[in-house]
């Protein structure tokens, strides 16, 4: 680790954090909340250089990558270009964009938002299965284009309260989806990676089964290998016609294009999807359907949480630089 260095002063030398796209909404590259001078930002995106070539020009000085969703992913190619990394920090909870055993086998630290999003992601969970259960966007439509007054009422929703919530994904976005479906009534049971030893709600060991024993799905977890399309025609066909399915995990934890045959065919009743698996590109069939509701990847954002995501980024880059503990450190490595 370099010594504490004045990099007004030492710019050629001083410790670069490598951004490869422009962060949404916070612009941290300011020195203003900065308090140690220990490093700089390296903006890859500004320079006409191929990134590759810009990677290998800059490769001494670059100490740490600040990655988000939407930016190039972090691959094993582009951390070999990089021997110096010693961090790849995150302005995102999902890590799927990082070959993280890549960073393991290397000894790079990993530092992901932590549970800073939970709240505001459990949040949206909630509106999407209450907007599909009770048809809010799709009434909201009937009455701006004029069809209440010619086509008269529109059908009833159904009803959130009594439901059985299944929750794939039991983590803290899952927990703070299920303790807030809890108080609407519902009864909760979950699929994770592992058994939850202090957690009360059923476990089923296999997707399919909690899928066959719930009335919706609310898909909380990780885009991992495990996990790629986990959520397949299988799986629909075990929710049954009746059963609504609620992503705010990743797209391609479903198998899209089995779920968009299943919402043709009528073999599940609706969705409510804020993740797509070709970002920001959208099945068409999806447009036309009632019982689907759509958003483009929002769940996680509220300015809010994006101050404190703000200053664990800030934390977590000057505990690095100072040779601290991070402050939401993943992994075990
Ligand atoms: O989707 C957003 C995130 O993982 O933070």
């Amino acid at each position: 680790m370099a010594e504490s260095t004045d990099c007004h002063k030492a710019q050629q030398d001083c410790p670069k954090v490598l951004i490869l796209k422009p962060i949404p909404f916070i612009n941290l590259v300011g020195e203003q909340y900065f308090a140690s001078n220990k490093f700089t930002f390296l903006e890859a995106y500004d320079s006409s250089l191929p990134l590759h070539q810009f990677l290998s020009t800059h490769s001494p000085s670059i100490k740490a990558i600040l990655s988000s969703v939407g930016a190039p992913p972090i691959t094993a190619d582009i951390l070999h270009l990089l021997p110096e990394v010693g961090l790849v920090v995150t302005t995102s909870v999902g890590l799927n964009q990082v070959d993280l055993l890549e960073c393991r086998r290397r000894g790079i630290k990993v530092a992901n938002a932590g549970s800073i999003f939970s709240d505001d992601v459990a949040d949206f969970a909630v509106g999407l299965l209450i907007d599909v259960l009770r048809k809010v966007s799709a009434s909201d439509g009937y009455v701006r284009k004029g069809l209440w007054a010619t086509k008269g009422d529109y059908p009833l929703g159904s009803k959130l309260g009594g439901k059985r919530i299944g929750i794939v994904g039991l983590g803290n976005i899952g927990f703070a989806v299920a303790k807030r479906l809890e108080a609407f009534r519902c009864s909760i049971s979950y699929n994770s990676r592992k058994r939850k030893p202090h957690v009360s709600y059923p476990f089923y060991e296999s997707v399919c089964e909690l899928a066959a024993n719930c009335d919706v799905l609310v898909i909380c977890c990780e885009l991992t290998d495990q996990t790629h399309h986990m959520i397949n025609k299988e799986v629909l066909s075990a929710l049954g016609k009746e059963g609504v399915i609620v992503n705010i995990g990743r797209g391609a934890i479903i198998h899209e294009k089995e779920m968009v045959q299943c919402l043709v065919q009528g073999e599940i009743a609706g969705a409510g999807l804020d993740v797509f698996e070709n970002e920001p590109d959208v099945p068409l069939e999806l447009f036309a359907m009632d019982n689907v509701v759509l958003s483009p990847h929002v769940a996680v954002f509220t300015p809010e949480s994006f101050l404190d995501l703000r200053d664990l980024v800030v934390g977590n880059l000057e505990a690095f630089f100072s040779n601290k503990p991070l402050l939401s450190k993943f992994g075990d490595w």
